[in-house]
């Protein structure tokens, strides 16, 4: 079954605390966003990897170079999953697995800035990633005709693990699952709503 993954783009450890502890019975996985670690540094991992041991953290670290250095240092901090962008060297991917080999923990490689997605996810999974984030940032969201379903289109097309983020929400969600993706992410949906334990349960459910 396709997991859920709620995004936590806060920006301090207090508030993302705070909204786990809201969304947490109807998520798998908690991401800190790259945002949130670079206000908070690795002690917000810390923090939510303490708060809830039961679920998998994902630590959005967006690595760019020195792979095994920094996934190193988001492990032993508490995080299970960690990500590493596509666009760069594979080298870095690569020096990233090594260390999860380490600990026991796992890489997601990201394709923000990817120009072929699909072709990408393909060759970056022989690396021996998790899955493949299939991600249209924040940025990119916001520009005029963005929509998930091109995402969405190339993990069908791809045929590797994949998880989908950008814009992921209860409109979209069904779309995201019967696709056969591994995770949905969700962040603006949950943390955006009025209600985030209401609007998480809804992505729960729709899953289901
Ligand atoms: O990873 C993300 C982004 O790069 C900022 O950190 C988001 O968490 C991801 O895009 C999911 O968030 P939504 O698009 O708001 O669902």
């Amino acid at each position: 079954m396709t997991k859920l993954q709620v995004a936590i783009d806060l920006l301090t450890t207090e508030a993302a605390l705070e909204l786990a502890g809201k969304v947490a019975p109807y998520v798998d996985i908690i991401e800190l966003g790259t945002p949130l670690i670079k206000a908070e540094g690795l002690r917000v991992v810390t923090a939510m990897k303490e708060a809830h041991p039961d679920k998998l953290v994902f630590a959005d670290m967006k690595t760019a170079d020195t792979g095994a250095l920094e996934a190193e240092m988001a492990f032993q901090a508490g995080a299970d999953l960690v990500t590493v962008m596509g666009t760069v060297d594979d080298a870095t991917i690569k020096g990233a697995v090594e260390a999860g080999k380490k600990f026991g923990r796992k890489v997601v490689v990201d394709t923000i800035g990817v120009k072929n997605r699909v072709e990408r996810a393909r060759e970056v999974i022989a690396f021996g990633v998790e899955f493949v984030e299939l991600h249209a940032g924040l940025d990119e969201q916001a520009l005029p005709g963005y929509s998930v379903q091109t995402l969405i289109a190339e993990g069908r097309e791809a045929g590797v693990a994949f998880s989908i983020a950008g814009g992921v929400n209860i409109d979209t969600i069904k779309d995201v699952v019967a696709a056969g993706a591994t995770v949905a992410v969700a962040g603006g949906a949950i943390y955006g709503a009025e209600n985030p334990a209401e609007a998480a349960k809804a992505l729960k459910e729709a899953i289901q």
